[in-house]
């Protein structure tokens, strides 16, 4: 039988008055990354922080493995490594002598938390780094020194909390990198406000969107769903409207601009070849042609309506 890694059944939290998140439901079955994104405000700390039994949900259950975090929080958090948005790193000591601090608050057995240490290290790429004060390390370093810490016990699930935010583009590329190697042995749920982050590191996707469950699938449905269908075009010697509406695949197109429109098309299918051959027979003299994606917010507010007309599975 499969196992069950998370279930979280209709976990609703608010702090005051205002629901931070509500009624969010899914469960992780298997290894790999799944990506939590969504705006700033959305409700992904809240969730994660639930998740993690760092916040007590006001409403709904959430368990780790078949544990129950709020009734056994303890036997829960053994299975759960954590990277909470600002990073628990104490910048006054070592690697070392930090990581072998976390080895004990995570209570392993003395005589492992040596090895434990050395191999979490080694598995993080800081093991050149032992000696050096956290506070000297680079932003990259610190973040994998934040990552070892959430893998030194050897979690069923490890939850990081926008692990790339303020890194550099190399940096980022790294610490995605290292989470996807921690992600082969074990379950990662990872947060990010930024589409392309999510889309690069991730296998399956849930968005949240103002504390809901706006889109939970993977990675490629989510890609199909987002799959631009319109082309913007500028021409020379533009034609008109209804002659570019003419051209097979070409559903309708609107002018944007003197000389540009917009094309939605049906079947992406050398779309852009059949418009740019089209041109060169006219003489239309194509100056721009480009694919229309989306933005992120656009599709928030796509899903968030199309949430409030079905139900997501
Ligand atoms: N301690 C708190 N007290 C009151 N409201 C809070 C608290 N923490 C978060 N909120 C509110 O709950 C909502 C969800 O916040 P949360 O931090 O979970 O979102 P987020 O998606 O992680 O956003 P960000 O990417 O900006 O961290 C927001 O409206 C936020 O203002």
């Amino acid at each position: 039988m499969q196992q069950t890694i998370v279930k979280l059944e209709n976990l609703s939290h608010r702090y005051s008055q205002q629901w931070a998140v509500k009624d969010i439901s899914f469960e992780i079955n298997r290894n790999g990354i799944l990506g939590l994104l969504g705006s700033n405000g959305a409700g992904k700390s809240t969730t994660m922080n639930i998740l993690c039994g760092v916040l007590s949900q006001t409403e709904g259950q959430v368990s780790i493995d078949g544990i129950d975090i709020r009734q056994n929080p303890e036997e829960a958090k053994k299975r759960i490594g954590f990277l909470p948005q600002q990073a628990p790193l104490h910048l006054e000591q070592t690697v070392d002598e930090y990581l072998t601090f976390c080895a004990h608050i995570r209570l392993l057995p003395k005589r492992d938390i040596k090895a434990a240490v050395e191999a979490v290290k080694e598995r993080c790429g800081v093991a050149h780094f032992s000696n050096r004060l956290i506070g000297n390390l680079s932003g990259g370093y610190r973040q994998r020194v934040g990552i070892a810490q959430a893998i030194i016990h050897k979690p069923l699930l490890v939850v990081l909390d926008e692990p790339t935010n303020g890194l550099d583009p190399n940096q980022i590329l790294e610490v995605r990198q290292l989470i996807k190697e921690i992600a082969a042995e074990r379950s990662v749920i990872f947060s990010s406000h930024i589409l392309a982050e999510v889309q690069a590191t991730c296998h399956d996707i849930i968005m949240i969107e103002g504390g809901q469950v706006v889109f939970k699938d993977t990675m490629q449905a989510f890609n199909n769903y987002i799959a631009p269908d319109s082309l913007i075009v500028s021409f020379e010697n533009a034609p008109s409207i209804e002659v570019l509406k003419s051209i097979p695949g070409i559903t309708s197109g609107e002018q944007v601009e003197d000389k540009t429109y917009r094309l939605h098309f049906d079947d992406a299918h050398q779309i852009s070849e059949k418009v740019v051959l089209k041109s060169v027979e006219e003489g239309w003299r194509l100056t721009e042609i480009n694919l229309e994606k989306s933005s992120l917010d656009a599709i928030f507010a796509q899903l968030s309506n199309k949430r409030s007309s079905q139900t997501i599975s």
